[in-house]
């Protein structure tokens, strides 16, 4: 067996330079779904004098960008049948991809076959994801479950040291000035396998992912696999600490934060998505317009108000020393009004889901500000924590009925409070669920005045929304707990403080001595039945 440029392993030696593992493109297989950039990429390709080969729209897209272009079917001397199921699975394909152009053995065998080698893969495949995602029947979805495209992405990114593999539009300029250049190195060749075999790696679990959700249930909602891709966005400057490396992923979906489109500012930091997701959670919670004021994943303040300037100015009011520097979620495009009262605050980032005419001029004018422009509330359906050798997966919490509606609360002690008070109540109640547990929130007019948060018991954390209130705020204030009182103590603050109702969950083996502790105090006492711990 004679070889050329090596045995296979040869290539890796160090005294071999990188031009000399350039191969030159003669023949390329074209095959996209996504036409973006098609044309262009075979005008290029072109006048390189690379001969293109491509399957049925492709080629009718190249033929008429007045490419010349040899159609599959010519090549395989079969039809493409069974609706596109078959066009490129053909050993005249296949053996044109997979033959390691290195070994003799292989050269001699495709000659035997008459059958050319491919120096270049260019495709992409159906869209799989995007077909589940518009609501279409199963029969639509498995129709989109790209077969032939995924078999010649890995027989080219298998043979990488023949063949080069491109899997992304934008990577097509690339593309031509390495034909131009002679062809991909092998380092570049080997770096497009990687790519490729995370493409198909990804479209797999994409694809696995939605057979395993055939089968869970609003009761069992965990698939036995959980398939979960993420693609590298970004590295950030450092984690939560500078001495963490950190990186931003997305999940493909296209949405949410971590897609979020930065308008302004400088590069968000890892800390800075950690608060921003808190502070989107928390103002989301509210379905009036609400703004929510974040440190340390935790509320410095949140309001509800006629619009979002006035909710701002009743959040930042709660706690300002604490909102200096903080992350501001809106639920409701920023008006020029509140941007104008943000830009004289130091505020790390902003979040809404756009931004009205005037507000990012004046929001712009601060250097140091991130304006995130986010169209939608959180929406996973589950939530993922890693623990050492695995992760926890629950289903994400919600507010929900009929816990979180105050119609379904159970008056346990004082009189019922009116309609208007009940509202406030349930703000507070609404609000709490932003605060790490244990959580107590006073709050009063549709916002926060004192927030407990974070304690590692219940009267520690009543004591510091009471403390942070400060005396005149506390008396006649709304207050919630994310959790049952475990022994009157800590209601037993709130009472002390002269707070007018309270909401918590119930459920305590001493429930009746805090409802006993409410009697005493005058206090309404609800519960809710439902709990909101978040950790
Ligand atoms: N069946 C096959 O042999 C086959 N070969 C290539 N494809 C896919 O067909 C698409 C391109 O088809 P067209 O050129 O007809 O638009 C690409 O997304 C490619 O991944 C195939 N389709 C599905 O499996």
């Amino acid at each position: 067996m004679t070889v050329q440029g090596g045995a296979p392993g040869a290539e890796e030696t160090a005294d071999q330079s990188a031009e000399a593992t350039r191969r030159p493109v003669r023949r390329a297989l074209i095959s996209v779904y996504d036409k973006t950039g098609l044309e262009e990429l075979a005008r290029g390709l072109h006048a390189a004098g690379v001969r293109l080969v491509s399957t049925g729209s492709t080629a009718r897209v190249i033929a008429a960008a007045g490419v010349p272009v040899t159609p599959v079917e010519e090549l395989t001397g079969f039809p493409e049948v069974l609706d596109g199921r078959v066009k490129t699975l053909h050993p005249r394909v296949h053996a044109g991809l997979l033959a390691d152009q290195r070994l003799e053995s292989h050269r001699g065998q495709l000659d035997e076959l008459g059958i050319e080698p491919f120096e270049l893969v260019v495709a992409n495949l159906y869209p799989f994801r995007e077909t589940v995602a518009s609501g279409a029947t199963r029969d639509e979805c498995v129709e989109q479950i790209d077969i032939g495209g995924p078999s010649m992405v890995r027989a080219a990114a298998k043979n990488h040291p023949s063949v080069a593999v491109v899997v992304d539009p934008g990577h097509y300029e690339t593309l031509l000035a390495a034909v131009a250049a002679g062809g991909f190195t092998l380092a570049e060749r080997r770096g497009l396998a990687a790519r490729a075999f995370q493409h198909t790696a990804e479209y797999d679990a994409a694809v696995a992912g939605w057979f395993a959700e055939l089968d869970t249930t609003a009761d069992q909602p965990f698939a036995a696999h959980a398939n979960l891709t993420f693609t590298l966005d970004r590295v950030l400057r450092y984690g939560e600490n500078p001495h963490q490396a950190a990186a931003l992923y997305t999940d493909g979906s296209g949405r949410g934060l971590a897609a979020a489109e930065q308008l302004h500012g400088k590069e968000m930091s890892y800390n800075n998505y950690v608060d921003t997701e808190a502070a989107h959670r928390a103002a989301w919670d509210h379905d009036r317009p609400c703004v929510a004021i974040i440190k340390h994943s935790n509320p410095c303040g949140i309001a509800v108000g006629a619009d979002v300037a006035e909710a701002h100015r009743k959040a930042h009011a709660c706690d300002p020393l604490s909102a200096y520097g903080g992350v501001i979620a809106v639920n409701r495009p920023v008006s020029a009004a509140l941007a104008e009262q943000v830009a004289d605050i130091f505020t790390e980032v902003i979040v809404a889901p756009d931004y009205e005419d005037g507000a990012l001029e004046a929001l712009t004018r601060k250097k140091n500000i991130r304006v995130l422009r986010c169209p939608e509330g959180p929406a996973a359906r589950t939530e993922l924590r890693p623990v050492d050798g695995g992760a926890l997966m629950q289903v994400t919490d919600r507010l929900q009925a009929p816990g979180d509606d105050p119609a379904s609360w159970q008056l346990a002690a004082g009189e019922a409070l009116s309609a208007e008070e009940l509202a406030e109540l349930a703000f507070a109640w609404r609000a709490c669920r932003a605060v790490k547990s244990n959580a107590i929130l006073l709050a009063k007019d549709g916002a926060t005045v004192g927030v407990g948060m974070g304690q590692v018991n219940r009267v520690d954390s009543a004591r510091l929304a009471v403390r942070r209130a400060g005396a005149e705020r506390a008396a006649g204030s709304y207050a919630a707990s994310d959790a049952f009182f475990p022994f009157p103590d800590g209601f037993e603050v709130l009472a002390e403080a002269g707070v007018r109702a309270v909401a918590q969950p119930g459920g305590s083996i001493r429930d009746k001595l805090v409802i006993e502790a409410a009697e005493k105090a005058g206090v309404t006492l609800y519960l809710t039945g439902t709990r909101h711990f978040y950790h």
